[in-house]
């Protein structure tokens, strides 16, 4: 496994990694048991020789490896960088294609051969290992690639890469590459082969896949597959196909794969590039399960729909997401979890409230969850139960909130009232229509969870005469929680009313 995290990957755009940030990820490489880390391009920048200086002399276990144009004050800056690592290596790119030969080194092919085998040559006074990459090979004549590797051979590159450089390249075209030189370059049983593939259709880690079944021996990629453009073959992805689908690959890669989820938080936090949610492997969602028919398939067997387990990459395990897709099987689970053990009756209550939040909210987090179970776990019978409410506001206008209101689950009275804010109106509307006098005594109003569609918490306090009670009421909408916390507060009072000195009961539902 050849990561190249701190060069490609530090070529996406917006990413700019200083010296103590790629020898920290260039550590954490080593632990996950990369072979080869490409710290940088030294030529690029005093910066990024003084960067992959630090690496090559940080790494212990794997070679370090500095690219390098096919030119002379190139290669003298990796050499130059790489002073100090136990185990350097060289890697010299020169395009093949027929687009670069033309347009962009506006060199014949006789004359990429020439610079690029003086290149290799020079290099080999002073690196062993080199490794030499036809840039575009996947856009380069066939015959073409085959002799530029037999050249790169006889000059003394101990690795030949061949780069899909503009991620152009079929899974079976790019497998016929490699098995092609395998049948004709001679030579190619001296060396190593590796792929290195971009990401513009999609097919980085497939083409890699294809290269590993048609004689790669190296892979070349990046952690989260960040890179230039739409990204570098992601090399988790292939550890884990690898180790998934060995029956298919019979490949091995050194990998300490219970390190793969704590390098990809390391890259993403400093290089800033967020992992999206259904990035394979690594992405947030990748073991996290939010429709029913899939949670009650994983509370049964897990293997029904993972392939992989979390801890393998060393996550600590599944997530059972509850959503508006969730089952009843799914929620019980997470009300066990929670420390609620609810009948099948007061479930099926639970889980219409639970739905019905679901339908209005993108995501139901445990605090939401509690915060429902806990309106509802007062015996007062509901005397008024908030049906619809409607609010009018403008700040040049007078407030007015037009409410329904069921009496004892029948009869429903509905009317308007204005007020001097909102809650005001709706409480004067509700006043109204019960035909009750009540002083408000106190009210709260705080965030449950996070987020725009967070669940907000009214507390109210009611009196009449020498009772009082509380109400509590919780929506997405603080305006619902409002009328919710009053009628709750109201039908209190009325229980405390008929019954003095009673206390609230507290049993589920
Ligand atoms: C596919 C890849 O990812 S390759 C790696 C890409 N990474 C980078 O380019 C990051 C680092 N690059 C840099 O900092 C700069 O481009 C430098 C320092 C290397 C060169 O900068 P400059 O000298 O200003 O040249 P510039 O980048 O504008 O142009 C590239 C030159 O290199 C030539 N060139 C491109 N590839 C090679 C090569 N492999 N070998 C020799 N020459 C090359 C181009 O033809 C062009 O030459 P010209 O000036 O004679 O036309
Ligand atoms: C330098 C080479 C290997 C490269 O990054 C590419 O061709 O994509």
């Amino acid at each position: 496994m050849f990561d190249t995290t701190l060069r490609d990957g530090e070529q996406s755009p917006g990413v700019n990694l200083n010296t103590k940030e790629k020898v920290e990820i260039a550590l954490q490489l080593e632990k996950l048991g990369i072979d080869r880390i490409e710290a940088g391009f030294p030529a690029a920048s005093p910066g990024d020789l003084q960067s992959v200086n630090a690496v090559a002399k940080a790494i212990k276990n794997a070679t370090v490896i500095g690219l390098s144009r096919s030119r002379v004050q190139d290669i003298d800056a990796a050499r130059e960088a790489l002073k100090g690592a136990e185990d350097p290596c060289l890697h010299l790119f020169l395009a093949t294609s027929p687009i670069h030969r033309k347009y962009k080194l506006r060199m014949e092919k006789e004359q990429v051969l020439e610079t690029a085998e003086r290149a290799i040559r020079y290099a080999k006074q002073y690196f062993d290992k080199i490794e030499f990459s036809p840039e575009d090979a996947g856009r380069t004549e066939l015959d073409f690639l085959c002799q530029v590797t037999e050249m790169a051979i006889r000059a003394g590159a101990t690795v030949v890469n061949i780069p899909d450089t503009v991620g152009y390249m079929t899974p079976l075209e790019f497998g016929n590459i490699f098995k092609t030189l395998r049948e004709k370059v001679p030579g190619i049983e001296r060396i190593q082969l590796s792929a290195h593939c971009h990401d513009d259709l999609g097919m980085a880690t497939a083409n890699a896949l294809a290269a590993v079944l048609n004689g790669a021996d190296q892979i070349e990629g990046t952690i989260n597959g960040i890179g230039e453009r739409a990204g570098n073959t992601a090399l988790e992805e292939v550890a884990m196909a690898l180790e998934t689908r060995s029956d298919v690959f019979q490949a091995k890669t050194t990998l300490n794969l219970k390190e793969i989820a704590r390098t990809s938080r390391l890259v993403s936090k400093l290089t800033g590039m967020a992992v999206p949610g259904n990035k394979a492997i690594v992405g947030a969602n990748a073991f996290a399960h939010e429709s029913g028919i899939h949670q009650d398939g994983m509370l049964k067997e897990k293997t029904t729909y993972e392939i992989i387990s979390p801890e393998t990459i060393g996550l600590k395990e599944s997530k059972l997401v509850l959503g508006k897709h969730s089952g009843r099987h799914a929620f019980r689970e997470k009300l066990i979890d929670l420390g609620y053990d609810l009948g099948e009756e007061a479930l099926n209550a639970a889980f219409a409230k639970f739905k019905d939040l679901a339908d209005r909210k993108k995501d139901v987090s445990d605090e939401d969850i509690r915060a429902l179970l806990e309106e509802k776990i007062v015996d007062t019978p509901e005397v008024y139960a908030l049906d619809t409410i409607e609010v009018r506001y403008g700040n040049r206008s007078t407030p007015s909130a037009t409410v329904g209101i069921r009496v004892e689950g029948d009869k429903l009275l509905q009317g308007t009232a204005e007020g001097n804010g909102s809650v005001d109106a709706i409480y004067n509307a509700i006043d109204a229509l019960t035909g009750e006098t009540v002083e408000l005594e106190d009210y709260s109003i705080k965030s449950v969870t996070h987020g725009k569609d967070a669940l907000g918490e009214v507390h109210v306090a009611l009196r009449q005469d020498e009772v009082s009670a509380k109400g509590r009421g919780v929506s997405t909408d603080i305006l619902e929680a409002s009328a919710r916390a009053y009628v709750d507060a109201l039908n209190r009072l009325i229980e405390k009313r008929k019954t003095p000195g009673r206390r609230d009961k507290m049993s589920l539902i």
